[in-house]
């Protein structure tokens, strides 16, 4: 059976990628009552602050920050700890920081929780979506396939504790396979059919992406940079219902 509105909403992750809060308001303000997620990324989080993240939380959103953190696990670990008490649903951490690194975002959590915090879900990156296969070849110097390389960022996530990865819709059947149907993806890269691509490389269309499994796709531009971002949100959310 396919998904109802509300499950194709809240399998959606809206990028709030803007330079003040102002832009973001007028977003939220557009999409009012659609129940998705929301991700405040690093250029909004560094121009609005936490104070916009507790505010979302407290207006009844589902967020994502999207800060990426990639440092010497005691840093992360406070990081993690620092972001724990924002209250937010989920954060990522880079997996290529490492096993004791991600163990470290773990402990920055349970810290938090024992001052009354929430847990969120802690996700790793595993190769950005803008990356190529020649890119990671040629210019990062990971040699093989990029699913290659995600998959083994993927199993030391696992290994580490967390919850998921995040990843390109094109590797989720590899990661569920091998790391286990409850183990998160969350994929950026997602792509309605005829949008513009930008920077993005390891893509698929919203229907392809739900198909192949994903817990959560991540949209930008092609909502935030269409002529009526509603529409756009509502004409997603009619092709994952018709899949
Ligand atoms: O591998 C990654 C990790 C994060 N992102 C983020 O997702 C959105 C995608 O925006 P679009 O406009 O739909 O391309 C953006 O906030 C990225 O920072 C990603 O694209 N790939």
């Amino acid at each position: 059976m396919g998904l109802t509105y509300e499950q194709a909403a809240g399998r959606i992750m809206v990028a709030l990628d803007y330079p003040e809060a102002a832009g973001a308001e007028k977003l939220l303000r557009e999409l009012e009552g659609v129940p998705c997620y929301m991700k405040v990324g690093m250029q909004l989080y560094y121009s609005a602050g936490p104070a916009f993240v507790t505010a979302l939380k407290e207006r009844g959103y589902s967020v994502f920050l999207d800060l990426k953190m990639h440092d010497i696990p005691n840093t992360v670990k406070g990081g993690a700890n620092s972001i724990t008490k924002l209250g937010v649903d989920v954060f990522n951490v880079h997996a290529a920081g490492g096993r004791a690194m991600m163990e470290a975002a773990l402990e920055g959590v349970d810290a938090a929780l024992t001052a009354g915090a929430k847990r969120p879900s802690v996700i790793a990156v595993t190769q950005l979506t803008s990356t190529s296969q020649a890119v990671l070849n040629d210019e990062i110097g990971i040699a093989g396939p990029v699913d290659k390389a995600v998959l083994r960022y993927a199993r030391l996530a696992l290994e580490a504790g967390l919850n998921g990865v995040v990843a390109s819709p094109q590797e989720v059947v590899a990661i569920k396979a091998a790391c286990g149907s409850a183990f998160q993806t969350i994929t950026p890269g997602i792509r309605p059919a005829g949008a513009d691509i930008g920077d993005q490389s390891r893509i698929m269309t919203p229907a392809q992406a739900i198909a192949a499994g994903t817990d959560y796709m991540v949209i930008g531009r092609p909502i935030t940079a269409a002529p009526s971002p509603r529409e756009a949100l509502e004409s997603i959310i009619k092709e994952l219902m018709e899949v």
